[in-house]
Parts: structure tokens; C-alpha cells; sequence
């Protein structure tokens, strides 16, 4: 049976940003980028550029490497033209290859909301996607409002598929804005959309208002759409939008879609779909949903007295996928082979390969497993997970020591009588038997510990000097007093790679310093294959010329 191509958009970095509590940074949404890329989708739409100095920031280069960069933006504003619209201008002007505008097809919306007409707004949207298309953009439109629009008056609605189809729009999506549409009321409407334009031109846009965003998108698909918009983990305007995360594995492994359609995510995408899931609840600072469909750490475990003897015969008994195929593990106690198995995968990404018999990897294990039980979450650490991972494989150089360190946070009066805050960190390491002692100022202690680890390293200070910190992130795993707290710390090196390293403890400077070793450690290791070649290649040119 020949395939359908199914196209993913991704909104996370638009739709997700307009969630209640999330805010992301210019560093976020570059990281985001790289996570969504992860996936295998085909679009990615960055944000809004003009509307805040974030995404307009984000939009002066180009940030993806294999999905089309796509800017959102509303059409042209009444009583102008678009060439002369600033918000348009602003989003033809970026960096994006795809411009997506949004206009209403709901005709109460365009005379309560907008205070105009159909005819004017329907003007108007021609004349942005001309516009746009003839600056060389591939243009999407997002039809807000379309289902409720198409029930109160479907002229209107068609014509606004129809308008932007014949204005050069490559994509028309269809949005269920808020919410509230069934299943069945969305394959009845697609398939009338569908007399007056290709599935191939349409996309769907489900909110969750309902519980039903990823039913809509696949009823919108069973009736003929090609484009589904949606979000990691589900993120979005009020109760979020389709989730990616619980999509894409459905459209792969379900036989029902796999032999229907093709989509650009494959078997490595699909085998990251955990990490990219738990990566992204580690950046915006929240626990990932233990039952998750697919990748929650719930969505693979059974309680072993009751199903074990059946699953242990055979695991499809309770599992309607195999958890490795979307990179989760099953939480079994009376096995431990998925365990290690996901353990070998994470170690060829480090470049470590060992074999399934290896006794070390059941040590690693336990040990893995002992940590996370105490808070350390390596999938969004993966660089703690490495430095983990050498340390119990016994190839961990031992590059330095720290004997001490002390942070100081200081409120006081300054000559003028200002009331100032004073921070400043010590810190004492061992390197090569050589005992070294750095001061440090910052404006906390985590900055001012961060200075003074780094100060003077001895031999490996040249190795650390293009290290950066990216990002901090703290979070409080337990209330009352036994809190326990998790720090994450993203740093970046001059080669572009960003790593993520992970402290935990009872006292959230412990936990800091422990991230920020990891990292320069990391660093270090990174660095040591090329550091041992120069080494040699020295010492043959001295050989040589002696
Ligand atoms: C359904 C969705 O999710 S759509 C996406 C919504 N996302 C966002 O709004 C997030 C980003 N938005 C923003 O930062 C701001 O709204 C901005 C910068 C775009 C505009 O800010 P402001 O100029 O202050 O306008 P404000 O937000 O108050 O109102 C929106 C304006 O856009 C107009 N408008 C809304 N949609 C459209 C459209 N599709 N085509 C033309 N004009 C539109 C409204 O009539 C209103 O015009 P008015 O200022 O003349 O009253
Ligand atoms: C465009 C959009 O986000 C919506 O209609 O929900």
C-alpha cells in the first residue's frame, strides 16, 4: 500500500509559550529547538517576532537545522496594506523559511474581536499571504475559530481555505481554538472542507479543552488532513494542544497509521522520545507526569505479585509496545535486562561500549537506580550520567580534587549608606599534588563558587577556558523540612556542544557545586581524547628532532 506523507508542526515554542506559568528565555527557546529537532518533526514555529524582545531575538538567525523555521504572526491589521504592516514586515524580515499568519474564520469573531467585516478580513488575508509568498516565504495559515466558524455560518469559513489556497497559502490549518469540538463533529467538517480543497493543503491545529486534542488531530487525519499542529508533552494556551509526545509514537508503531502514512520521524527519533519528554519537564522546572501515555515512568511498570509470572513468559502480555522502542524502560523487579539495555544505549552516545554481560553494567545499574532514588534524574543530565558512568567503569581520570570551598553572602551599609549585597567564594583543589586557592566575587554564591572553581585549574585551566554556563535551574523534590533539592546546570563550550549536569542535596549550594563539578569535569573528559593526542604527537615531533 502506497503512503501518505503526514507533516508535523511543532508550536511548542509559540502555542506552548502562551501557557500559563511558562515563560521561556532566548536560551530556552535555543535549547527547545534542539529537543524539538530531536523528534524528526518538519516544521518548528519559533514564536512571534515583535511581539517581545525573546522571540524577535530568536528570529535574527536561523535556528534549525532540519525543520523548517516558521514564524507566526496575525495578518495584516484593517485600513493598511500588508506591504505596509509593520507585524507583517517584521515576520517577513526574520529569519524564518515559513511564515504562519493567523485569521479568523469565525464571522462573530471578526466583528466582535476585530471590529470589521468579513469582506475586509478576508481581503486582508489574501493580501498577506500574497504578500508573503512573493517575498519568498512558505506560508501557512492558521484558521482560528474554523470549527465553531463552520457551525455558525460554513460559507464564510470555507471561503477563508479557499481565499488563502488560491493567495499561495501552502498550508491551511484548521483550528479548533477553543477546544471544545468532538471527534466525530471534526470528521463530518473535514470531510466537507475536503470538496473545496486537498487534504494535502490541510493541517489541523486541536486544543485539549476536552481531553480529546490528539483524537481530534486523528479523526482530522482519518479524514483526510496532512498536517498535524502540536506541542511537547502537550503544552499550550489554556488546558494545552496536541500532545507530539503521545502523537508521534502513535502514528509510527500503530500499524493502523504506520501502513497508512509516513511521517520524517524514524527509529532513532522514536528511540529519544522519553528523554526529549523528561528533558523538556526538567527545563521548565516541573516534575514529568508519571503516567504519561508512552513515555511516563508509570507507562511501562506492573506490579510485579500480580503479572509478573505472564511477563516474564511473555512481555506483550501487558505492554501494547515494546517500552524500548520510544526509549522507556519497564519497571519489572524481577528483571533488570530492559534496564541494561537502555544503560548500553546511553553509553554509545558516550562513545563507551561494553558488553550485556559486562559486570559492571549491573553495577551501574544498581548504581544509577540508588542515585535516582535519591533525586539525581539522569534524562535530562546526560553529561552527570557519563561522568557517572566512567567513575563506576573505573575510567574516570582523576583530574582534580576539591578539599574545600566556602560561599559567603554578606547584607551591609557601604560608605555612602546603601545597603548592598556582598558574595564571595573560596575554593581549594588538588591538582597533580599541587594544592591551589581561588577567590571569587559573584552577585550570589553559586556564580561566585562557579568563578572561583574555575579560577585556576593548573594544567587543565586552558581545557575550561571556552566553558560556559547556559542555564540554572533549581527545583525542590520534597516540602517540609526534609526537602531535598535538585539543581541543574546546562554549560556550552566554544564547539557549540551544551551539556547538562545534575547536583542533589539537602542544601541547594552543595547541590550547585556538585552540578558545576560535574560539568567541568565533563569538559575535561570531552577534552581528553584530543588532550592525549596532542600529547603524543609532541612528544613523536621531539623524538623525531632529537
Ligand atoms: C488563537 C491564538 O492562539 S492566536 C495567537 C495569540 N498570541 C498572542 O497574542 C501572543 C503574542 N501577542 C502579543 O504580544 C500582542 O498581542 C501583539 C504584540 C501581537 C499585539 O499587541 P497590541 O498591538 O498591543 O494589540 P492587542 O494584543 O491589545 O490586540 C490585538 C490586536 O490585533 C488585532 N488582531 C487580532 N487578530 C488579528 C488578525 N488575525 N488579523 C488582523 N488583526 C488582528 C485585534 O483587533 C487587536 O487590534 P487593536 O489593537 O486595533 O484593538
Ligand atoms: C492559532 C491558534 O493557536 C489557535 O487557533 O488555537
Amino acid at each position: 500500500m502506497s503512503r501518505d506523507r503526514l507533516y508535523l508542526f511543532d508550536t511548542t515554542l509559540r502555542d506552548g509559550a502562551q501557557t500559563a506559568g511558562v515563560e521561556f528565555s532566548l536560551e530556552d527557546k535555543i535549547a527547545i529547538t534542539r529537543l524539538i529537532e530531536e523528534l524528526g518533526v518538519d516544521y518548528v514555529e519559533g514564536g512571534y517576532p515583535g511581539a517581545n524582545p525573546v522571540d524577535t531575538a530568536f528570529f535574527e538567525e536561523k535556528r534549525t537545522k532540519s525543520a523548517t523555521f516558521t514564524a507566526f504572526g496575525m495578518t495584516k491589521r484593517a485600513g493598511r496594506s500588508a506591504a505596509n504592516d509593520p507585524g507583517v514586515q517584521g515576520l517577513l524580515n526574520s529569519a524564518a523559511t515559513a511564515t504562519c499568519f493567523v485569521a479568523k474564520a469565525w464571522d462573530y469573531q471578526v466583528k466582535l474581536a476585530l471590529g470589521s467585516t468579513t469582506e475586509e478580513h478576508i481581503e486582508g488575508l489574501g493580501d498577506t499571504v500574497r504578500t508573503a509568498s512573493g517575498a519568498g516565504k512558505e506560508v501557512l495559515v492558521d484558521l482560528e475559530h474554523f470549527f465553531d466558524g463552520f457551525k455558525a455560518n460554513p460559507e464564510y469559513a470555507l471561503s477563508c481555505v479557499t481565499r488563502a489556497i488560491e493567495a499561495g497559502a501552502r498550508w491551511v490549518v484548521l483550528c479548533d481554538t477553543n477546544g471544545g469540538t468532538m471527534p466525530a463533529e471534526v470528521r463530518q467538517i473535514v470531510g466537507t472542507v475536503l470538496k473545496f480543497a486537498p487534504g494535502d493543503k490541510l493541517g489541523i491545529h486541536p486544543h485539549d479543552d476536552t481531553g480529546q486534542a490528539v483524537a481530534n488531530a486523528l479523526a482530522a487525519v482519518d479524514a483526510g488532513v496532512r498536517q498535524i499542529q502540536g506541542t511537547l508533552n502537550g503544552l499550550g494556551e489554556r488546558c494545552g494542544n496536541a500532545n507530539l509526545i503521545t502523537l508521534i509514537p502513535t502514528l509510527v508503531l500503530k500499524p493502523y497509521y504506520a501502513e497508512r502514512f509516513e511521517t520524517g520521524v524514524t527509529e532513532a527519533h522514536l528511540e529519544r522520545l522519553t528523554h526529549i519528554s523528561r528533558a523538556f519537564d526538567d527545563r521548565l522546572n516541573r516534575a514529568p507526569a508519571r503516567q504519561a501515555p508512552y513515555v511516563g515512568a508509570s507507562a511501562f511498570a506492573t506490579k510485579a505479585g500480580i503479572h509478573a509470572s505472564a511477563l516474564l513468559k511473555d512481555f506483550s502480555t501487558y505492554e501494547h509496545v515494546p517500552p524500548e522502542s520510544v526509549g522507556n524502560e519497564r519497571s519489572i523487579m524481577v528483571s533488570q535486562q530492559a534496564g541494561k539495555s537502555n544503560l548500553l544505549t546511553a553509553l554509545s552516545r558516550h562513545g563507551i561500549v561494553l558488553e550485556k554481560d559486562d559486570p559492571r553494567l549491573e553495577k551501574l545499574l544498581a548504581t544509577v537506580k540508588e542515585r535516582e532514588a535519591r533525586g539525581y534524574s539522569y534524562d535530562g543530565a546526560d553529561a552527570s550520567f557519563a561522568v557517572l558512568a566512567h567513575s563506576v567503569l573505573g575510567t574516570l581520570p582523576s583530574f582534580f580534587d576539591v578539599e574545600h570551598y566556602r560561599a559567603m553572602v554578606e547584607r551591609r551599609h557601604n560608605a555612602q549608606g546603601e545597603e548592598v549585597t556582598v558574595t564571595e567564594a573560596v575554593v581549594k583543589v588538588r591538582v597533580e599534588g599541587e594544592l591551589l586557592m581561588s577567590v571569587a566575587e559573584g552577585n550570589g554564591p553559586v556564580n561566585a563558587l562557579d568563578q572561583a572553581l574555575r579560577k585556576d585549574l593548573g594544567v587543565y585551566s586552558k581545557r575550561i577556558e571556552d566553558l560556559e554556563l547556559a542555564d540554572f535551574k533549581v527545583r525542590i523534590l520534597d516540602g517540609g523540612t526534609g526537602a531535598v533539592t535538585r539543581v541543574l546546570v546546562e554549560s556550552r563550550d566554544g564547539s557549540g556542544e551544551r551539556w547538562s549536569t545534575i547536583g542533589v542535596s539537602s542544601n541547594i549550594i552543595d547541590a550547585s557545586f556538585e552540578a558545576l563539578y560535574e560539568s567541568i569535569t565533563y569538559k575535561l573528559l570531552k577534552t581528553e581524547a584530543a588532550s592525549v593526542s596532542a600529547a603524543e604527537e609532541t612528544l613523536q615531533h621531539a623524538t623525531a628532532v632529537g
